[in-house]
C-alpha cells in the first residue's frame, strides 16, 4: 500500500488533486467546521525524528505566513512547566513513546486558540490512529493536506545525533524506539490520509534549500484552495530504502 502511494505521487498528483476537489456544498461545510472549531477551543485550558520538518516549518512560516504548532515542542514546554502531567510527559518522551491523545490535543487546541491564525501547520501530529480520530472528533478539523518527509533512517539518525539541543530523546536507544513506534503506529495514519488523496511525499534527504523548493511547490499549489480553511500536517518518515522510494 505504501509503495503505491509513492508510485502514484510523481505521476498522479494532478489528477489526484482534481479528484479530491470538493463541491461548493462540501467546501462550505468545511469552512463552517473550521470556524466552529476556532470558537470551540476558546474555553479550553491546557495539551520525526530528524527528517527536518521543524526546519522546513520555519521556512513555511516565513514564506507563506502560516502559524506553526509542533506537538513535540508543546509537550516539551508542558513537561518543563511544572504541570501535573510533566513527569508522565518526560517519561514518555525519554522512551520515545506516544503521550495520551487528550494531553496533546488540549495543548494543540490551546495553542491554536491563542494564535488565532486560520493558516496553520501541525508538525509531528497525529502520531497514531487514536490521536487522529480523537483530534478530528474533538476539533472537527481535518488537514487540508499532509507532507510526508521521506528520509533514510541512517540520515535521520545522523542528524538527530548531531542536533546538539540537549534533548532527552536524541540518543541512539530512544531514536531506534521512535523508529519502531513510527512503523507500528504512525505509518497507518499516513496510509489513512493517503487513502484520502491528501499525502504529498517530499524527498527530505536532500539539502535544506532543495527540500524547501519541493515544499514550496506543494504549498503554492494549495494556496488558492486554502484561502479560508488551512491546516497542513507535517509528518516524517524514519524509513526509506527501496520499499518507500518512488518508482
Ligand atoms: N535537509 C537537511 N539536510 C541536513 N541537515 C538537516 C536538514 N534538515 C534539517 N537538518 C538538520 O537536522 C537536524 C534535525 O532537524 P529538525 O529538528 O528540523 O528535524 P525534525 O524532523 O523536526 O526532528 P524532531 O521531530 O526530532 O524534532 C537539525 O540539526 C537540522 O539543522
Ligand atoms: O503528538 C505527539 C508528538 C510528540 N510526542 C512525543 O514527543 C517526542 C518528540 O516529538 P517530536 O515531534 O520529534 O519533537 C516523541 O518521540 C513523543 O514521545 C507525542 O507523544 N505525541
Amino acid at each position: 500500500m505504501f509503495l503505491k502511494l509513492f508510485q502514484r505521487g510523481k505521476t498522479g498528483e494532478a489528477s489526484d488533486l482534481e479528484s479530491n476537489e470538493e463541491s461548493d456544498d462540501e467546501r462550505q461545510g468545511s469552512e463552517k467546521r473550521l470556524k466552529g472549531s476556532a470558537a470551540f477551543s476558546k474555553s479550553h485550558d491546557p495539551g520525526g525524528p530528524g527528517s527536518g520538518k521543524g526546519t522546513q516549518c520555519a521556512n513555511i512560516v516565513k514564506h507563506f505566513g502560516y502559524s506553526h504548532f509542533s506537538a513535540g515542542d508543546l509537550l516539551r514546554a508542558e513537561r518543563d512547566s511544572g504541570s501535573e502531567n510533566g513527569t508522565m510527559i518526560k517519561n514518555m518522551i525519554k522512551k520515545g513513546e506516544i503521550v495520551p491523545s487528550e494531553v496533546t490535543i488540549k495543548l494543540l487546541q490551546r495553542a491554536m486558540e491563542e494564535d488565532g491564525n486560520d493558516k496553520f501547520l501541525i508538525d509531528g501530529f497525529p502520531r497514531n490512529e487514536e490521536n487522529r480520530a480523537a483530534f478530528e472528533s474533538v476539533t472537527e478539523i481535518e488537514p487540508e493536506f499532509v507532507l510526508f518527509f521521506d528520509c533514510p533512517e541512517e540520515e535521520m539518525e545522523k542528524r538527530v545525533l548531531n542536533r546538539n539541543q540537549n534533548r532527552d530523546d536524541d540518543n541512539i536507544e530512544t531514536i531506534r524506539n521512535r523508529f519502531k513506534v513510527y512503523m507500528e503506529s504512525s505509518l497507518p495514519v499516513i496510509e489513512y490520509y493517503n487513502s484520502k488523496g491528501k499525502v504529498h511525499k517530499i524527498d527530505a534527504a536532500k539539502p535544506i534549500d532543495q527540500v524547501f523548493e519541493a515544499v514550496k511547490e506543494v504549498f503554492s499549489s494549495h494556496e488558492d484552495r486554502m484561502s479560508t480553511r488551512n491546516c497542513a500536517s507535517i509528518s516524517r518518515s524514519p524509513i526509506c530504502g527501496n520499499e518507500t522510494v518512488a518508482a
